[in-house]
């Protein structure tokens, strides 16, 4: 069924073949046999055949052969803690203390990072979503930092006849760690496959801190915790919560096009917004802040603050005694999630006597994952060169899907970028 561009998903054109009918009030059984074999292999063929049809015709996704989810990996055994601490780490300074103390952080967990398991749940939620707008379209998974690594799965796309893919990135938010890193990783695993005779190029949906599936799930998820606590009596300081970066990285956030400080300044403003949002809604009026955890690098070197921990105790101090964290910096509960917050944080809070719910993360949420399939569709009309609507909340300013020359860049060292116009 080939579609019109921008035409309402196909309908089913096979007429629903009524269902068995049900007993009757009664208890009266259902008339005739609750299942006819002939009936059913005819619906066999024709949901075959139909499936053929739309991975023939589909065109909604075109230029695209597949969606890879990217994202930044994470061991899956102890063995593979100290690879992946170098891999990530390589060349950047991290002091070996550090590296020690973030060791310890996997053993801690059997050296296994949930990340990977997260990431296998988001593409089957992404999977389902994309079957049920009947679009069908592999969806792949690379990492950065561990394997799946992105090379080889593009490698194997490309094996299979594929060319031209999609990332989704599982990170909203603008800034060398978050935008333009992951490009160079793109772009370095680009090269890799070139070096092989294999040509592959690699487009990516814009930073989506401010698309509604994301923005508005957190809105929701936070509007939840937060009038739990309410029903219990008490009246919460919202801290949002996200991670740490070099302020010296902070500066340098979009400044392809803007000022700098993009980072901080999108995680104020969805801060600001969600609480706006949750006041309206439960009709109250709460105190609310952003900090950072996660923090590395040498101690001489200013990172952004202050420390969800450092403004847990000043909190405590000015006489809080419930706290709603919400890590709307992070799409699921990795490692910085379970260990920075559910562990380190909620230990501080225990010492001051502190309340605290943690807000879940967007993780496979189903506004999420639906908010990821129209920012693939988004991406892919754009692709094709049509006017597209880029839906925004708060504020009205998408991120461009393809970064501007300069963007986000790392002070030190300057590398090849795919999914920008440098
Ligand atoms: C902004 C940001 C995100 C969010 C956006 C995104 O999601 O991408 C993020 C995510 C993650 N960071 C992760 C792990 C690590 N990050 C490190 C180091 C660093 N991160 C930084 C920034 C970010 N990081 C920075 C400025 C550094 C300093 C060194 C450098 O400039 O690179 C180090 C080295 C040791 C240390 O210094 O802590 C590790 C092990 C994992 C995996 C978790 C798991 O296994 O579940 C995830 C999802
Ligand atoms: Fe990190």
């Amino acid at each position: 069924m080939t579609l019109p561009t921008g035409a309402q998903p196909p309908t089913d054109p096979v007429e629903p073949r009524p269902e068995a009918v049900p007993a009757g009030p009664e208890g009266t059984p259902a008339d005739g046999p609750a299942t006819d074999p002939v009936a059913d292999a005819t619906d066999e063929v024709v949901a075959e055949l139909e499936e053929q049809l739309d991975r023939e015709d589909d065109t909604r996704l075109e230029p695209y052969q597949a969606i890879v989810l990217t994202s930044f990996g994470g061991p899956e055994g102890p063995e593979e803690v100290m690879p992946f601490l170098r891999r990530v780490t390589a060349g950047r300074g991290i002091p070996d203390e550090r590296l020690a103390e973030v060791a310890e952080h996997y053993l801690h967990f059997g050296g296994k990072s949930p990340i990977n398991d997260q990431n296998r749940a988001l593409i089957d939620a992404l999977r389902a979503e994309l079957q049920r707008r009947e679009i069908s379209l592999p969806v792949l998974f690379g990492n950065r930092n561990s394997e799946p690594f992105l090379a080889d799965t593009l490698r194997q796309a490309h094996e299979e006849g594929m060319t031209r893919l999609l990332a989704v990135t599982t990170s909203a938010y603008s800034s060398y760690s978050s935008c333009r890193q992951y490009r160079e990783d793109i772009a370095a695993a680009i090269d890799e496959l070139a070096r092989e005779g294999r040509t592959v190029a690699v487009d990516k949906i814009r930073q989506y801190w401010n698309h509604p599936g994301f923005s508005r799930a957190n809105v929701r998820l936070v509007t939840e915790a937060v009038r739990g606590v309410l029903e219990s009596g008490a009246t919460p300081h919202l801290v949002f919560v996200t991670h740490s970066l070099p302020i010296a990285m902070d500066d340098t956030s979009g400044p392809g096009d803007d000022e700098g400080n993009l980072y901080s300044t999108q995680h104020l403003q969805l801060a600001d917004a969600i609480t706006g949002e949750v006041e309206a809604t439960l009709g109250v009026s709460l105190e609310h802040d952003l900090t950072y955890c996660s923090r590395s690098g040498p101690p001489s070197q200013p990172w952004l603050e202050p420390d969800v921990n450092d403004h847990l105790r000043f909190l405590a101090e000015r006489g809080a005694t419930s706290v709603v964290l919400a890590p709307i910096g992070f799409v699921s509960d990795h490692m910085e999630v379970v260990f920075d917050l559910d562990t380190e944080a909620v230990e501080t809070a225990e010492e001051l006597g502190l309340q605290m719910v943690r807000v879940p993360t967007v993780g496979t949420d189903a506004e999420f994952v639906s908010g990821l399939v129209d920012l693939v569709l988004e991406r892919a009309a754009e692709a094709r060169g049509e006017q597209v609507v880029m839906p925004c909340w708060p504020g009205n300013e998408p991120r461009p899907s393809v970064c501007l020359p300069g963007c986000c860049p790392n002070l030190r060292v300057s590398k090849p970028a795919a999914c920008g116009m440098d």
